[in-house]
């Protein structure tokens, strides 16, 4: 649905150049929650803007919903855009519209008509769950209202492609689950594919179905999260479980989808071996159980028992 490949982006600044993404290649399917995660300064907010050309890529081509929107005219573009919403991080509403009017807004630019503007706005308020704020202006709403409205406004040109850019990282925790929640009833729903920017794990964890972990402006890691999961080395399986640190020697298991099956006292079982817990931990990720275990095993069958290991489909590291 949202493919950019041989992506670069070099800002111009005060005679400095910076290059913001570097060859940056990315697949989103029809349907999924595709998050990316970086720190401050990683070119998250770049790439995102590239991706409907707020920003004009230096290098690479991007395509959406199968049309090439590098290769467009400012017109061309400006319609294409009308199939891609995109959500603010601070919401970015107009102030002196009720929550109707900036949800209308772009309908107006569209040039719908008005009774089909006022069914689709009763439509999208109700979507959100803000059907009872239409008449209400932003400054009286709190930030999770204020975001429904960013969200219902997106929505307004029925796009295929939803682009949110740290959507919750201005909400405090109960209202970003909440707002978690709408985006992934509104993915399910309407089969919404979402692009979504994020510095926080809890968001990857929440919804998204595949993950880019982005560092100085490069994908370090990309896949669906149990692709990522069972990668050696990932980094998104080790920011999303931290574990102590290892000495050379101990065994690091990820699993996904095992969680329920006592591998580890089987193993001891079997192969009597010692072992030695030394850290873990569990989560709910991507809708399947997974997690990590930090473990240290002595015995004579040790090479044999996490041979097993290995052979039930969990990741084995040996820390060296
Ligand atoms: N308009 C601009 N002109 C010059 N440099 C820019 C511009 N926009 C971004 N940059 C630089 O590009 C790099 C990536 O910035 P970007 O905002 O894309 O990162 P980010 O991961 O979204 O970070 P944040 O979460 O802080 O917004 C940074 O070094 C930034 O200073």
């Amino acid at each position: 649905m949202i493919d950019v490949l041989g992506l670069r982006k070099v800002y111009r600044d005060r005679g400095r150049e910076v290059t913001a993404v570097e060859r940056v290649d990315l697949h989103v399917r029809e349907g999924e929650i595709f998050g990316v995660l970086g720190q401050s300064g990683a070119g998250k907010s770049t790439l995102l803007r590239c991706v409907n050309l707020l920003e004009r890529p230096t290098e690479g081509t991007v395509t959406v919903a199968g049309q090439e929107l590098t290769a467009l005219g400012e017109a061309q573009l400006r319609r294409a855009r009308q199939r891609i919403g995109m959500v603010h991080q601070h919401f970015a509403l107009l102030s002196s519209r009720t929550v109707a009017g900036n949800v209308a807004f772009p309908l107006e630019v569209m040039g719908t008509g008005r009774a089909e503007r006022a069914r689709r706005v009763t439509e999208l308020l109700e979507l959100v769950g803000l059907a009872d704020k239409a008449k209400a202006h932003p400054a009286q709403l709190s930030g999770g209202q204020k975001q429904r409205v960013g969200i219902a406004r997106a929505l307004a040109g029925n796009p295929a492609v939803l682009l949110s850019d740290e959507a919750t990282s201005a909400l405090d925790p109960g209202t970003t689950q909440s707002i978690l929640a709408l985006l992934k009833r509104l993915n399910q729903e309407l089969g919404l594919t979402i692009l979504l920017i994020t510095h926080e794990m809890n968001v990857v964890k929440s919804i998204c179905d595949s993950a880019a972990i982005m560092r100085d402006g490069r994908i370090e890691e990309s896949g669906t999260i149990p692709e990522l999961l069972a990668k050696p080395g990932s980094r998104l399986a080790a920011e999303l479980f931290p574990l102590p640190p290892a000495e050379p020697g101990d065994i690091t298991i990820t699993f996904t989808g095992q969680a329920d099956e006592p591998v580890v006292s089987q193993v001891a079982r079997t192969f009597d071996v010692d072992i030695n817990i030394l850290g873990g931990a569990l989560e709910k990720v991507a809708g399947l159980s997974a997690g990590r275990l930090r473990l240290r095993l002595s015995g004579t069958q040790r090479a044999a028992a996490l041979t097993h290991l290995a052979e039930r489909g969990l990741l084995v590291e040996e820390s060296r």
